[in-house]
């Protein structure tokens, strides 16, 4: 189904100066607080992604997880959780990373996919890539490729799209700002 790119946008406020000085912040709430648009995104990623070869969904914690869960349900695909550091029980690989407004660290459970395994990645939204870039990183130590990081949101001013690129990661965002 086909995607109304100005509604979606009419539904993403921006709050200046949050969660730090300078950040020009993109608020995805309000899309999943309306069922029209929710399912305008859910549906618009699913038929890109059907048939497509992908073998697991891999899902940023948090805002990641809102779409990776549905993907992997309507794509009957398993869902893999790259969490923030301590969530996740047993043995982990871990990345440190930063990103545009502070740093962290990721995990994904050790034996969580297989040799030649090809995962989506998925997020809410693409700003410096930096946060793309440490799952992806994670992926691979495990043997898996990346066949594409798809988000809701391309920050483009903030150069993601070319990092993840020159890293040999597809993206696809249904949406970009400029400013
Ligand atoms: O492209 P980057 O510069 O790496 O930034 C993008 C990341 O920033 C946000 O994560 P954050 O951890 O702030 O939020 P969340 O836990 O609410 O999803 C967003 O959800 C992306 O994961
Ligand atoms: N400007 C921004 N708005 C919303 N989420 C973000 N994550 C990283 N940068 C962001």
């Amino acid at each position: 189904m086909a995607f109304d790119e100005f509604l979606l946008k009419a539904h993403i406020p921006i709050i200046q100066d949050w969660p730090v000085p300078g950040i020009k912040f993109r608020d995805i709430t309000p899309l999943f607080r309306n069922p029209q648009t929710a399912r305008q995104i859910t549906d618009a990623l699913v038929l890109r992604y059907m048939n497509s070869g992908i073998t697991h969904i891999g899902a940023l914690e948090a805002r990641g997880f809102l779409l990776g869960s549905n993907l992997a349900y309507a794509l009957n695909l398993p869902l893999l959780l790259i969490r923030k550091a301590g969530k996740l029980p047993g043995k982990v690989d871990r990345i440190d990373y930063q990103y545009e407004y502070s740093q962290g660290q990721l995990e994904i459970q050790q034996g969580s996919i297989s040799r030649g395994d090809n995962v989506l990645l998925i997020d809410d939204l693409l700003a410096t890539g930096q946060t793309l870039l440490a799952a992806a990183q994670l992926i691979h130590r495990q043997g898996g490729d990346v066949q594409e990081a798809a988000t809701i949101i391309d920050l483009s001013n903030l150069g993601g799209r070319e990092r993840l690129v020159e890293a040999n990661i597809p993206v696809y965002s249904l949406l970009a700002f400029d400013d």
